[in-house]
């Protein structure tokens, strides 16, 4: 089987090595030639060269293909995707050809994108998660889109990607551009996750004066029970990294951080759809919160240094204040996933969904079995509740910043106490006659029930 893959960068050239190690034929292209060169020297020292092709062109690429082609895109999202696009119909792409788009891309671009090329040739969409390592030896997979094309893939697809236990985490999640909105929920969830973390080490280090190392020993002792997941490894090892001078690598590290857009989408989708996903929104916010300094309104948004309280917080309790909190930031992107695929008639599978998850991706997590059993779990989980509410309380209480975790707090307690909307409706009504509903179902005004002589002005 032969495919094409267009773009080797961090993605395309791991990608590309792992394809040609499970037995296909790969032609690729850059418009880097440096690229192809490095990866024809990579597959040489691997002793798999002689299924790899660099062409300089796309013609070539087109011409060395047998039709229908297969042509996968690890190109950065946006308009490149469009011009390699356009580029390629240039060089010949026909209609039964499947062009396969593996960036980040927006699941808007995607829809349009498979109207606008339909005649052309099928465009289909595919988010892929893992990083480097993740291309290279396994990622995680969530594709959507075109049938035709996909059946000829397909089967390659399920041993490219990680698997686990045996099954592949490669999934046809939904129809249309659905694995693109997957990938950007995973990523929502990614940002959430990645804050969580930092928050706990943030509550640890400033909040109960123990130095990253001390904080890594708890990260690494709290992966060897059901809290094990990529995330968290991956930070303890970073609080573990120390510079010659035996300086903790992250205390050279600013605070500023940066992010491409898929966690500002997710955002975005969750408002426009009205489905609340607090702790994700949280997460993209604090990223814009440690780059105040270089907005418009920075002069508006600079305070003082403040002092802030030590904190004595129990470590058990932590860990399933965390554990809870994580739990819920995966909820919360699947809730998220569940009403976009209702309201645009995806079918999006979501124990698919959670398998493509479950190794190779960033957010691969040993509680994902916990989540996969739903809200009626989360509701059992009665100490990990009052652990949750304490550790939030006592965040608060140092002085210090914690969006996730508290987000995550007052979204399970919005859920799961009394609430106050019926103030909140009462207010509407007040001031603009939106009307209320009563808990009897009826619609009406405040003055239907209750006689007002004169209201506030
Ligand atoms: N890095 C990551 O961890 C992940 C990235 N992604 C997504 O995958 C996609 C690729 O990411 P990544 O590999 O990191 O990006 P890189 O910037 O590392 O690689 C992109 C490659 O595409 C090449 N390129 C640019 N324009 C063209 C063109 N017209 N034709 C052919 N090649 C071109 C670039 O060449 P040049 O350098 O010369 O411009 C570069 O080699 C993005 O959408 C990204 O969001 C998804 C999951 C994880
Ligand atoms: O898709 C990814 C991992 O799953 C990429 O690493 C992505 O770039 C991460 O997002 P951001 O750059 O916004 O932090």
């Amino acid at each position: 089987m032969q495919v094409a893959l267009v773009g080797l960068g961090v993605m395309g050239k791991n990608l590309a090595l792992n394809l040609i190690e499970k037995g296909l034929t790969l032609v690729a292209y850059d418009t880097n030639p440096d690229a192809g060169a490095e990866l024809i020297s990579q597959a040489q020292s691997l002793g798999i060269a002689e299924r790899l092709h660099i062409v300089s062109d796309l013609g070539d690429m087109i011409k060395r293909l047998e039709a229908p082609r297969s042509i996968l895109l690890l190109v950065p999202a946006g308009e490149l995707v469009d011009k390699v696009c356009s580029d390629l119909v240039e060089a010949g792409v026909e209609k039964d050809d499947i062009i396969v788009d593996c960036g980040n891309s927006n699941y808007k671009d995607g829809i349009a994108r498979k109207l606008k090329y339909q005649n052309k040739f099928e465009f289909a969409t595919m988010g892929i998660s893992g990083g480097a390592e993740g291309a290279r030896h396994g990622p995680a997979m969530m594709a959507s889109g075109s049938e035709g094309g996909w059946e000829r893939i397909e089967p390659w697809f399920e041993k490219v990607a990680a698997s686990y236990n045996g099954d592949s985490c490669f999934a046809r999640v939904g129809q249309s551009a659905s694995g693109h909105f997957v990938k950007m929920v995973h990523n929502g969830i990614e940002y959430a996750l990645m804050q969580l973390i930092a928050e706990v080490y943030q509550l640890l280090r400033f909040g109960t004066k123990r130095s990253p190392e001390e904080v890594a020993a708890i990260f690494r002792s709290w992966s060897e029970g059901r809290l094990n997941s990529y995330l968290l490894a991956i930070s303890a090892h970073i609080l573990e990294l120390k510079t010659e001078q035996d300086e903790a690598l992250v205390d050279l590290i600013d605070n500023k951080v940066g992010a491409k857009g898929t966690g500002l989408w997710t955002a975005q989708n969750a408002l426009e759809l009205g489905i609340a996903v607090p702790s994700l929104v949280a997460a993209v916010q604090a990223r814009h919160l440690t780059n105040t300094i270089d907005t418009h309104a920075a002069k508006e948004m600079t305070y003082q240094t403040k002092e802030t309280d030590e904190i004595n917080v129990d470590l058990d309790e932590l860990k399933d204040a965390f554990y809870l909190a994580s739990l819920l930031c995966y909820r919360q992107g699947l809730a998220l996933i569940k009403g976009a695929s209702r309201a645009h008639q995806w079918k999006v599978d979501l124990a698919k969904t959670l398998q493509t998850w479950r190794a190779g991706c960033i957010i691969r997590a040993d509680y994902l079995d916990d989540i996969a059993e739903g809200v009626e779990f989360i509701d059992t989980l009665s100490n990990e509740t009052k652990a949750l509410r304490k550790v939030a309380g006592l965040a608060v209480s140092s002085g210090l910043a914690f969006p996730v975790l508290s987000a995550t707090q007052n979204y399970i307690a919005t859920l799961s106490t009394a609430s106050n909307g019926h103030l909140v409706q009462a207010q509407r009504d007040y001031f603009g006659e939106h009307g209320i509903k009563t808990h009897q179902g009826e619609t009406c005004h405040l003055t239907d029930l209750v006689d007002i002589d004169q209201k506030v002005r």
